[in-house]
């Protein structure tokens, strides 16, 4: 089923706070244009794993492998130049900028990047939605908050703008910290739908953390599954939802309503 080099390989990745194993030898391989959820109780180390596949966080062990690339042990910027992009469960916006030049400032990284390391090869070959602050806004649905500061906006815009803001960079993947965290029942369905979007128009592969489990497993086609650090689960969301460990670990069964 799988051919081909995958976009994003993590192999045996464990990181160890002190005596806390946080990830726990997890292997996990994202390839292009796949949507994938992970999912877990409190602690579970969605986050840290997150940061290991991204660079923020050095693994004690285990090797990571972007587009065949081993970059393990390198820092943000390289797996950004490789055509990682990711948010955070606290949005990173320049507060007193303009929401419009927040996206400019991830315009300018996108221009920084050297070439070779663009996934559409040619600026000319850029998806038209992603060439400019202006079609970026569009799509992310923030064209009428885009001269107000990023620091006055709704934290449901202010997510909004933190996912323009990776786009703007051109990535390959995006990678999403709990983006659904703190909003209402319906801008969590807009956000789901965007998301799908992002990654049916824009091919892009897409790996999403949500503690709000069953709006994830509605739209996701992979679902990994961390409990105290180790994967016990890497499958669709309807064979997740039916796994007794996986059940178990979340003490309950509320996660299978609405995924049959
Ligand atoms: N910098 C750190 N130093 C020490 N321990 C840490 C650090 N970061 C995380 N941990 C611990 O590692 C474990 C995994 O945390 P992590 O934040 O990755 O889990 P999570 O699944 O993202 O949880 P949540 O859903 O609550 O965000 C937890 O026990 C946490 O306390």
């Amino acid at each position: 089923m799988h051919e081909g080099t995958p976009l994003l390989l993590a192999e045996s990745v464990t990181v160890r706070f002190g005596g806390l194993v946080a990830v726990d030898a997890v292997s996990a391989r994202f390839d292009a244009g796949e949507l994938v959820g992970i999912i877990g109780p409190n602690g579970a180390g969605k986050t840290t794993f997150f940061n290991a596949i991204t660079g923020v966080q050095v693994p004690t062990s285990g090797r990571l492998l972007v587009s065949g690339d081993d970059l393990t042990g390198k820092g943000p910027h390289r797996f950004a130049a490789h055509g990682l992009a990711r948010t955070f469960q606290t949005p990173r916006v320049f507060a007193d900028l303009p929401v419009r030049d927040n996206i400019e400032f991830g315009l300018k990284f996108a221009g920084r990047r050297p070439r070779k390391y663009w996934l559409w090869g040619e600026e000319a070959t850029v998806p038209w939605t992603l060439r400019d602050a202006t079609r970026i806004l569009q799509l992310i649905g923030l064209s009428d908050q885009a001269a107000l500061p990023a620091g006055a906006v709704t934290p449901s815009q202010q997510r909004l703008l933190e996912i323009g803001m990776a786009l703007a960079t051109r990535p390959k993947m995006l990678l999403l910290d709990e983006v659904a965290a703190g909003l209402t029942e319906s801008e969590i369905e807009e956000m789901a739908r965007l998301i799908r979007r992002l990654r049916d128009e824009l091919d892009l592969t897409v790996v999403w953390i949500e503690h709000a489990v069953t709006v994830l497993l509605r739209h996701v086609e992979r679902v990994l599954v961390l409990h105290q650090g180790r994967k016990i689960a890497d499958a669709t969301p309807r064979e997740v939802v039916r796994n007794p460990e996986v059940v178990e670990a979340y003490l309950g069964d509320e996660m299978v309503e609405g995924v049959s």
